[in-house]
């Protein structure tokens, strides 16, 4: 398909605001977390979403990923309503759409093993019994861990381990695009590079349209083709990532860069990352 696989049109979120008295007395107000949202996403690329805290980056992934219901406007996959999409439970837009969580230990059942996670994963893709055990081993290598945490719980794991699991877990349901909020955060900066450049390798190998959300505007620099910058709930400025963020045109976009410590937001490349879009895997 040749249109936009991911497409945003006219999308607003609001919250209501004040306690039952003040909606009895008229007084409630709605809090806009999202203002009229528009964009396009082509498949195959790689979208940094950037901008300060409660500027609506989670909101967008959530409502993108069909966990949040807009307010009013349309989200749309290869052209098709998320409205219509979303009626059969199961369906394309639960499966083709994944999102990777920040916080990986709240991400996953603590009394499930990763054994257990992918497996049962892979029946909810239809992944018939047999085959399930050979699949969530697959599923391990590609994100660059071995079969012998298979077995473990969750608190067995290290944070990294944690944080590619619930990577494997979003790509054992074969997503089309992956929503990635904070994906490294909690990492430290040798595990974030070995994330980001496993990212990188996925969305070449796998052909994955990847929405990448970070407040890290050096890691986005790196990995990402294109950069959405939200302020308040808007949409201020988009673009190819390096224009963007080399020849910033909104003063928002300006403060945002110019927060960052001069030599961090500019031009820090991950160990072994050589360009943007380019990292080379390093996940042993
Ligand atoms: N369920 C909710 N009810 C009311 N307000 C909400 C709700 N969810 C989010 N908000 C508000 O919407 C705004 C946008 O939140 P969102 O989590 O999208 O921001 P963000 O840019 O992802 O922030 P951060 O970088 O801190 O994660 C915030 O002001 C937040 O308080």
């Amino acid at each position: 398909m040749s249109g936009p696989i991911l497409s945003l049109r006219g999308v607003t979120k609001s919250y209501a605001q004040g306690n039952a008295f003040d909606r009895l007395l008229g007084r409630d107000t709605r809090f806009v977390a999202l203002d009229g949202i528009s964009l396009e996403v082509a498949r195959g690329d790689i979208v940094g979403i950037v901008g300060e805290s409660g500027s609506g980056k989670s909101t967008l992934a959530n409502i993108a990923v069909g966990l949040t219901k807009p307010t009013s406007g349309d989200v749309l996959l290869d052209g098709e309503p998320l409205s219509v999409l979303m009626r059969d439970h199961a369906g394309p837009w639960r499966r083709r759409v994944q999102m990777a969580f920040q916080d990986s230990s709240s991400a996953l059942n603590p009394r499930k093993t990763v054994s257990r996670c992918l497996t049962e994963t892979l029946a909810l893709r239809g992944v018939p019994r047999e085959q399930r055990e050979t699949e969530a081993l697959a599923m391990l290598e590609l994100v660059g861990l071995g079969a012998e945490l298979a077995p473990r719980l969750p608190h067995e794991l290290s944070g990294g381990q944690r944080q590619r699991i619930g990577l494997a877990r979003a790509l054992a349901m074969k997503p089309d695009i992956l929503i990635a909020d904070e994906p490294v955060s909690s990492l430290d900066v040798s595990l974030q590079a070995q994330v980001i450049n496993l990212l990188s390798r996925l969305t070449r190998e796998l052909g994955l349209t990847l929405l990448f959300i970070s407040h890290d505007l050096a890691l986005v620099r790196t990995l990402c083709s294109r950069i959405i910058v939200m302020c308040k709930g808007e949409i201020v400025e988009q673009g190819a990532c390096l224009d963007v963020l080399d020849r910033p045109s909104h003063p928002y976009t300006q403060l945002l860069i110019a927060a960052v410590p001069k030599g961090i937001a500019g031009r820090r490349k991950p160990t072994s990352a050589p360009s943007r879009g380019h990292a080379q895997d390093s996940v042993g």
